[in-house]
């Protein structure tokens, strides 16, 4: 479990990113996070890994309070937890299999990885990735050589060859046409599901979290303002979350091709 106890985070420039947030966020679950751009969406999501550090309160993970962990530690609770963005962040121009493998990196000593000596069980376990997303044809392709979906398909991958407890996913269809987005969110629902992966999705889109969401958390000026589960959500909800109408903007449309 993933507990935030009060936690506060201030920008080294005086903005407070997140404003005294409590939550609980249990084992297996589903999680998508709506809010305004500038809500603090991304920020709350990168406390979990501390890409960005909290400033006040704890962050417990298992019990334990992350916010205290010195590098090493930091380290190895990153490799349990799989990332994906917006941009995907692949290595452009080396192969689908190597951007996969490197999902492995924090799991295999560094001398290793930087020859590329990946043992035969990563390299299975990597094409088994690409596979279960649908894409393991192309794994000896540049990573260049893809469309976005694709490329998102490859960090999905990638994050799955951590062998994650969690995975965080920054906006990751924010960059997708409707039907590849459907694509890529049934592909992380599934790995939820089939795994028991905690995950928690930043979307814009307000029918996307309602198709895909076992739980909402609302954000406001770094503050959470609705949690709840996807059951109890209405269009009144959403308007209490963005202090304003629904606008057709805030809905993706479409599905899966
Ligand atoms: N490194 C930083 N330094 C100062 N302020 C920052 C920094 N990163 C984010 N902020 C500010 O903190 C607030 C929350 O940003 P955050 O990126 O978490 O919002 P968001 O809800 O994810 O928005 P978006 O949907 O636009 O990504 C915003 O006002 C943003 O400008």
């Amino acid at each position: 479990m993933i507990e935030f106890k009060n936690v506060s985070l201030t920008y080294p420039n005086g903005h407070q990113g997140l404003k005294n947030v409590n939550l609980k966020l249990n084992d297996g679950e589903f999680i998508v996070v709506v809010g305004l751009s500038g809500a603090g969406k991304s920020t709350l999501i990168r406390s979990i890994n501390q890409l960005v550090k909290p400033t006040e309160g704890e962050l417990l993970i298992d019990g334990e309070n992350t916010l205290k962990y010195k590098e090493k530690q930091l380290r190895k609770l990153r490799t349990r937890i799989g990332m994906i963005f917006q941009n995907y962040n692949l290595v452009k121009r080396t192969s689908v299999l190597r951007n996969v493998l490197s999902g492995r990196l924090g799991h295999t000593g560094t001398f290793r990885s930087l020859l590329g000596l990946f043992s035969q069980a990563d390299v299975k376990l990597a094409l088994e990735s690409l596979d279960r997303v649908g894409i393991v044809e192309k794994a000896y392709i540049r990573a260049d050589q893809l469309s976005g979906g694709q490329q998102q398909r490859v960090s999905i991958a990638r994050a799955l060859t951590q062998k994650p407890k969690v995975i965080l996913a920054d906006e990751p269809v924010a960059s997708l046409d409707p039907p590849t987005s459907h694509i890529v969110m049934k592909d992380l629902k599934k790995i939820n599901r089939e795994d028991n992966i905690t995950t928690i999705v930043n979307l814009h889109f307000i029918d996307m979290a309602m198709e895909y969401a076992d739980r909402i958390i609302g954000m406001r000026g770094g503050e959470v303002v609705f949690d709840g589960p996807v059951s109890s959500v209405t269009e009144k909800t959403f308007e209490e979350i963005y202090g304003r109408k629904i606008k057709e903007d805030d809905v993706l449309g479409g599905d899966e091709k």
